[in-house]
């Protein structure tokens, strides 16, 4: 099924935003596959923030290492935010561009902001799950598969150039900018452009070879926690810890994942010693939380949506 774009909705912010509030020019079809899909994203943070033990991270149990910011402010964040993924993904059935989707994220960021009085609680999720969403509409729209290689083929072949150049920066104005200089290591910004290696390549496989070894849900999502620990460059974790934090979150991921993930009897002792030395160091892979969040969102869209 090929569907014309033009006919669904306007490729600009004002034109998503009362296209969506007013259901003008969307078939009924569309608004439902936006709604389940905004669930389905909203959902996956909710999972994130209730997973524990995490090392360094906000739980329904503890802050971790962080003193502005708890479990509810994340939950004012993501009631704020649930608007965002119906209209991203509407964009991404109408085939708009970054540009357009970058603006709903600037918006997106505004209402967080707004709801938490400041605190930046899911900027990497607003990129990340909201690109993903949009991917999601335009292989829908396109009749494709919601598989996770379909997904990540239509992020590279829709914006690919766009995410590039979204990159390339010249006076750094972020903690993620900043640490990407400094470090040399790519961020959120380099991890999108190069179509989520860190999700597709390391995350989900991690998720899904628990799952088949016949461990819970909540193991799985341990076990991907780790292996992007272990993995990526987390500019969160250098921003706080500089490259010795970085190490050492590596580190003691790779040393989790040796002694078996959660295959091994005593993994919740370790994970739970882990957490009170990254909250004590003030260490957070926030990066690495966002990136979960977005691998069950992928692997959910397979499960539920075919
Ligand atoms: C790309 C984003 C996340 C900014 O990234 P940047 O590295 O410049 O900034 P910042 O430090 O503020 O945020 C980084 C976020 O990404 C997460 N993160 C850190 N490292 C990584 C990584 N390697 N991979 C994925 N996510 C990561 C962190 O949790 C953090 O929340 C996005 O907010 C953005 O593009 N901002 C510019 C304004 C804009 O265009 N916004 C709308 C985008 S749709
Ligand atoms: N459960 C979680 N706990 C903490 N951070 C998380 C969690 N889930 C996702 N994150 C990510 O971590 C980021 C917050 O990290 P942090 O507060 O260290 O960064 P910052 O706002 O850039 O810096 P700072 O607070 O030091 O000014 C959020 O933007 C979010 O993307």
């Amino acid at each position: 099924m090929h569907v014309n774009a033009e006919s669904r909705a306007p490729d600009t912010l004002s034109g998503y935003t009362s296209a969506v509030s007013s259901n003008r020019g969307i078939c009924r079809q569309d608004r439902t596959f936006c709604h389940d899909i905004a669930r389905l994203a909203v959902h996956c943070l909710y999972t994130e923030l209730a997973l524990y033990p995490k090392p360094g991270l906000v739980s329904l149990i503890d802050n971790g290492s962080h003193e502005d910011m708890s479990a509810s402010t994340f939950l004012r964040s993501l009631f704020a935010l649930r608007h965002y993924f119906v209209r991203i993904t509407l964009a991404g059935i109408s085939g708009a561009s970054f540009e357009t989707l970058k603006q709903l994220g600037i918006d997106a960021e505004r209402r967080m902001l707004a709801a938490t009085a400041g605190v930046n609680t899911h900027r990497g999720a607003i990129f990340c799950l909201g690109m993903l969403c949009a991917a999601a509409g335009h292989c829908k729209a396109e009749g494709n598969d919601l598989s996770a290689a379909d997904i990540r083929q239509t992020l590279l072949s829709q914006w690919g150039s766009a995410l590039a150049a979204h990159t390339h920066c010249t006076a750094p104005t972020s903690h993620g900018q900043r640490m990407s200089a400094v470090h040399t290591v790519g961020g959120a910004r380099e991890e999108m452009a190069q179509g989520l290696p860190s999700l597709f390549d390391v995350a989900l496989p991690a998720l899904r070879r628990t799952l088949a070894d016949g461990r819970s849900p909540h193991a799985a999502r341990i076990d991907a926690l780790f292996s992007l620990m272990a993995h990526m460059s987390d500019t969160n974790v250098y921003h706080r810890g500089g490259l010795t934090g970085a190490e050492l979150v590596r580190s003691h991921a790779r040393a989790f994942l040796k002694q078996g993930g959660t295959a091994h009897p005593e993994w919740r002792s370790t994970a739970v010693a882990l957490h009170e030395l990254f909250s004590q160091k003030k260490l957070s892979p926030g990066g690495a939380a966002d990136l979960l969040a977005a691998t069950c969102f992928v692997h959910h869209l397979y499960q539920d949506f075919i």
